[in-house]
């Protein structure tokens, strides 16, 4: 596996290095530290809300100075005010009395230590938000995940872990070969979960990122964080892919494996904390294995992508960012789709593809003839025509200086046909025309009971350009190869997520959940109808939140 499996604690705490210091696109801050903060907020949170639920004297975490124009100050891309808050929400419109349960959104939203600013989106500390329906109102709070990496940072005024771009600064020679040393034993990547949350089988919430030590288990109605997700087998490494597939019954996920390029898959039951192998990939091209964030399945096989652009063991070394952080564009070691079936571990097909660059698979389904038999796989995801540049938008001077241009890179719903009849090569097409969305595709749902089956709706973020990010919410009709987008003029919207009416028969038969960070510093959760795409409902928070991830919803027991 890509290295040894235990992980050390560390030691000692290093500040960023120089050279991060001067990175001359990130503004100065005042010189404000976690924890002691004392920062005047702009106006009362309490504003707008109906009650508010003191939950304890809150840390005050500083925000970005005005300093420029554009969108510097979207408050998207702004830390959030204060480590954590909670009350009723004044709800305009109607929240369906169906909907009762909870929906958890995670993302970076605290992008900076003390005065020094963080360069990259996927680098923020976790700040995880709830939203808590029940009878037609709306309880929201936002709390910051207690991770290792955080508290570190809070309590040392500066950066102890690496993070997707950020790297501690190492004070001397030893220090770095120190530094080294616990990179190979895992011990200095971050923890920060970030990314994603995930309601498992038996009920416990995890929150994830890309290092399996990034598992979180926490309270989805406190928020509190309860403590490490330990994965109680020897299976080792130290990355998993960021998105699990997690239903009542299974957890699966790919573990990539660096030093032997291949993936494991692997499965984990509710109740354990003990992944078994399913099988192995190994890789067909190039030096390391592809970046895998994510990956779908049927009902049947997990299909696992191998995408040209690969981790790098040597830009894990470099203390500065490389083009591609963690990664590398290796057009020649081509783009492949594996076929792997769930009871067996054997692989059923491995195809050359076109080059593509993905970090999002919607689903997948197994396209059948007429007598029954499974002739190809057909798998989704947000594609960006094989181009890499996205990652260098996820900067956050890139997002923060959005002054009209159209510089959204575009994307599309990039269709995997995967033949099963021993055919080298799949196919790979556009899903539908991506005008429909305006050529912004990704943060993808669908209505999770057509789970690797085939399915006729997908709800993301598409585009109303000129932007620089995805900027609409967009509805997918597959089956007509149309969209629906919902847009207001300097929202950004994350995720839709979809959550189905209890009794529904509809693919399309409930809402979209999503959060809106607007431009003036407001923001607002917001509901959508999953048949028409209107409005059924909006409640405005006390302040705007920074954009977030993905989410998952825990239904009222
Ligand atoms: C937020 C998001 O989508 C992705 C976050 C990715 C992270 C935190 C990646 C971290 C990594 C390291 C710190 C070193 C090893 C490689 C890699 C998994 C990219
Ligand atoms: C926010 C994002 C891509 C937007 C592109 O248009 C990707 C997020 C990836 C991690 O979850
Ligand atoms: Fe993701």
């Amino acid at each position: 596996m890509a290295s040894l499996a235990f992980s050390a604690k560390l030691g000692r705490c290093i500040s960023p290095s120089n050279a991060m210091v001067s990175d001359q696109y990130e503004s100065k801050r005042e010189g404000l530290s976690f924890g002691k903060g004392i920062f005047a907020r702009k106006r009362d949170p309490r504003d707008s809300v109906v009650t508010k639920v003191a939950t304890q004297a809150p840390t005050v975490i500083p925000s970005l100075e005005k300093e420029l124009a554009g969108d510097r100050n979207h408050v998207a891309w702004t830390s959030v005010q204060q480590e954590r808050w909670e009350g009723e929400l004044a709800v305009e419109g109607e929240i369906p009395l169906w909907l009762n349960g909870t929906y958890l959104r995670n993302g970076p939203g605290l992008w900076h230590i003390g005065s020094y600013n963080f360069r990259h989106l996927f680098d923020g500390y976790a700040t995880l938000v709830r939203l808590h329906f029940e009878n037609g109102r709306l309880i929201a709070g936002h709390r910051q995940i207690e991770s290792e990496a955080y508290k570190a940072a809070k309590n040392n005024n500066k950066l102890c872990y690496r993070e997707f771009s950020e790297v501690p600064k190492f004070d001397n020679f030893l220090a770095y070969i120190g530094e080294l040393a616990n990179l190979f034993s895992g011990a200095s990547l971050t923890d920060n979960a970030n990314t994603g949350v995930v309601k498992l089988g038996d009920g416990r919430v995890v929150c994830l990122t890309e290092t399996q030590k990034g598992s979180i288990i926490v309270d989805p109605n406190t928020l509190d964080t309860l403590g490490k997700f330990e994965y109680s087998d020897s299976l080792g490494g130290l990355i998993h892919s960021a998105h699990p597939i997690v239903t009542d019954t299974e957890f699966l996920t790919l573990l990539p494996d660096l030093l032997k390029p291949g993936y494991l898959v692997v499965r984990m039951e509710p109740g354990s904390n003990e992944r078994k192998v399913i099988g192995r990939v190994d890789c067909r091209g190039g030096p390391a294995p592809g970046w895998v964030h994510s990956f779908p399945v049927t009902e049947h096989y997990v299909i696992v992508p191998e995408m040209p652009l690969r981790y790098c063991a040597q830009n894990l070394l470099k203390a500065e960012p490389t083009p591609l952080y963690k990664f590398e564009w290796h057009p020649d070691s081509k783009g492949f789709m594996h076929v792997m079936c769930k009871a067996s571990g054997n692989i059923v097909a491995s195809v050359e593809v076109p080059l593509y660059v993905t970090f999002h698979f919607i689903n997948a389904y197994e396209e059948k003839d007429e007598d029954g038999r499974v002739t190809a796989i057909i798998a989704d995801c947000c594609e960006h025509h094989a181009d890499t540049t996205i990652l260098e938008r996820l900067r956050l001077q890139n997002l923060r200086a959005f002054m009209g241009e159209d510089v959204l890179p575009d994307a599309r719903v990039g269709r995997f046909i995967i033949p099963l009849d021993g055919s080298p090569y799949g196919k790979l097409e556009a899903a539908l025309d991506p005008e429909e969305h305006g050529k912004g595709m990704d943060m993808c749902s669908f209505n999770p009971a057509y789970l690797g089956k085939k399915y006729r709706y997908a709800y993301a973020c598409g585009a109303q350009r000129p932007c620089n990010f995805p900027n609409t919410l967009t509805k997918i009709d597959l089956f007509e190869k149309k969209a629906k987008n919902w847009y207001e003029e300097g929202a950004v919207p994350s995720e839709p997520f979809f959550v189905a009416r209890p009794g529904a028969t509809e693919e399309d038969d409930g809402v979209l959940i999503s959060m809106i960070s607007e431009k003036n510093g407001d923001g607002y959760a917001l509901l959508l109808d999953g048949s028409t795409f209107e409005e059924i409902a909006r409640a405005k928070f006390p302040y705007g939140l920074p954009y977030g991830l993905h989410g998952c919803w825990v239904p009222k027991k």
